[in-house]
């Protein structure tokens, strides 16, 4: 069977930027379409040059390699020629590939948003095309409410796809801007404007509105479509775009696209998937979403005991591909809803070397769910872990004791009726003989408290010297009087090596002081200090 070219066109750089909450910087912009270009996708949309001076400046030069590098702005305005309208003359100036134009394609937005004649529309669209191509750039036309105008007028929004194709567009993208079109629909109508326009030449923008964008632009591709525009994690205005890592994962691994279909993917950049999914995350300072398909640190996580014992005997059980041809990693946690098997996937993965049926697993295993009943959550906290199993082994030295600590925290203002805040704590250790005493300050409670703490320890001082404090999350656990609260700690060492640890307690900085001396255990433990 000849299998047929699906065209990726991203436009996390245009519509992403449309998301609320995001901001891109040059460098920023720089970075995410050197991603895209690595990745294999074909269109990288870098903007709006004329909108505003950073996307100008980032279309003066071409920013891809590989990828057609592509400007994205409006038809000529209704009453002058497309060599006399300022938008277009942006485009064309642009250092870009390919230029997308957006143009209406309902009727009631040709009269309402726009205000001229549906014929001074079509006229738009054939000029700005006709233009473009005069300049040698190729050509998209976002034909925006396509499905919304088909189902309101369904020869004017034909009209306009044809309109766009006729007058040189390679690609005629159908858009779903209000995101409130189904799969259904969306098969039906791009099917109809296939008996107008050739399917290699279509493509869909779906927009998440029903959570049925990337089950839209897959469904245009069942009726025909051979471009799909989307965003980096689901970027976009309002509920955001088809995401399109989700869809390439689709496209590459199931069976009903990957045997029909090449894209400029490869398995090689595929495996990047994941990385660059967080790396756009990381530079746009998001949290990435754990549950993201193919790439989510969820996505091959397995918490149900039932789930493990099959996972670890064979992982396609509960898995639908493997996570390492995404880039992604597989994962067992340990929690009150595991069992034996949970605890020794992960005992396993920590370096012990226990089996099943020893007791001292299912002691353990019963203090996860004893402590989880309390409110700890140790499938974020693996260093607490790793501690907790270390004590029930006996192997983990009384590296030191702290007798009492205490910290103030003030909020007054001072002579001059400056507001002022301080926070200092204190600390009382004791080493083996030794009793230390160390008094610091902080930009809070919690940081006064580390910074004491971590003062001075003795013999065992030089081994946590190089700890540095990443990430601090509290949640209140129960509501109510029974109100406890968890706290997670994530350190990183001068080796670059991360990890978390976790505390619980009815009082904040309680909980802090647990997980931040569980860290301290689990460094001295990790740089095999002993007594
Ligand atoms: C569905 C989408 O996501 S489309 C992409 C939307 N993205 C953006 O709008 C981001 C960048 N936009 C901008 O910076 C500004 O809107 C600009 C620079 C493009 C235009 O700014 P302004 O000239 O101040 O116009 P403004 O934003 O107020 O309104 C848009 C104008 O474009 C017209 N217009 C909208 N779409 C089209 C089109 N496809 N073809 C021709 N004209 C259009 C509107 O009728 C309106 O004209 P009016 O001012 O005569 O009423
Ligand atoms: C063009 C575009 O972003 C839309 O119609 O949603």
């Amino acid at each position: 069977m000849t299998r047929e070219r699906i065209y990726l066109f991203d436009t996390t750089l245009r519509d992403g930027a449309q998301t609320t909450g995001v901001d891109f910087s040059l460098d920023d912009k720089r970075a995410v379409a050197g991603l895209l270009d690595k990745l294999g996708i074909d269109y990288v949309e870098g903007g709006y040059p004329g909108a505003n001076p950073l996307d100008t400046a980032f279309f003066s030069e071409k920013r891809t390699k590989n990828a057609k590098f592509t400007a994205f702005g409006m038809t000529k305005r209704a009453g002058r020629s497309a060599s006399n309208d300022p938008g277009v003359a942006a485009l064309l100036d642009a250092q870009a590939d390919a230029i997308c134009f957006v143009a209406k394609a309902w009727d009631y937005h040709v009269h309402v948003a726009l205000e001229i004649s549906l014929e001074d529309n079509l006229l738009g669209i054939r000029e700005s095309v006709a233009a473009a191509r005069e300049k040698g750039r190729e050509v998209a036309v976002d034909c925006e409410h396509f499905f919304d105008g088909y189902k309101a007028n369904p020869e004017y929004a034909l009209a306009c796809a044809k309109a766009a194709f006729d007058a040189g567009a390679r690609w005629v993208v159908l858009c779903d801007t209000n995101g409130g079109t189904l799969p259904h629909e969306v098969a039906a109508i791009v099917a109809e404007v296939g008996k107008l326009v050739p399917g290699s030449h279509i493509g869909i923008h779906a927009h998440d509105d029903c959570g049925c964008a990337v089950a839209n632009s897959l469904a245009a591709v069942e009726a025909g479509a051979r471009q799909i525009q989307g965003t980096l994690n689901g970027l976009g205005e309002r509920c955001g775009n088809a995401n399109l890592v989700t869809l390439i994962g689709a496209l590459k691994l199931k069976d009903g696209y990957a045997k029909r279909f090449d894209l400029g993917v490869t398995d090689e950049t595929l495996s990047q998937l994941t990385h660059v999914s967080r790396q756009v995350d990381e530079i746009l300072n998001r949290q990435p979403n754990r549950h993201a398909p193919f790439v989510g640190a969820s996505a091959f996580a397995t918490k149900a005991g039932i789930h493990a014992s099959a996972v670890l005997k064979d992982p396609r059980t509960y898995e639908h591909v493997e996570p390492d041809v995404v880039g992604n990693v597989r994962k067992v946690l340990v929690s009150d809803q595991g069992g034996q098997s949970n605890v020794l996937s992960e005992l396993k993965r920590l370096g012990f070397h226990l089996e099943k049926g020893d007791l001292r697993v299912s002691r353990l295993l019963d203090e996860v769910k004893r402590k989880e009943s309390e409110g700890f959550a140790f499938e974020g906290a693996d260093a607490s872990f790793f501690v907790l199993v270390k004590r029930m082994l006996g192997e983990v030295p009384a590296f030191f004791e702290v007798e009492r600590f205490s910290v103030n925290v003030e909020r007054r203002y001072n002579a001059v009726g400056e507001l002022v805040t301080a926070s200092e704590a204190i600390v009382k250790v004791r080493v083996g003989d030794e009793v230390l005493i160390s008094a610091a300050e902080g930009n809070g409670p919690v940081n006064a408290l580390d910074v004491a703490l971590r003062k001075d320890l003795g013999k065992y001082q030089d081994l946590i010297q190089d700890l540095e404090l990443i990430d601090y999350k509290v949640r209140i656990y129960q509501g109510g009087s029974d109100a406890v609260t968890r706290v997670l700690i994530e350190f990183e060492d001068g080796a670059g090596d991360r990890w978390t640890t976790i505390g619980v307690s009815p009082n904040i900085i309680d909980a802090s002081f647990q997980a931040l001396t569980d860290s301290m255990i689990y460094k001295l433990l990790k740089s095999g200090a002993s007594h």
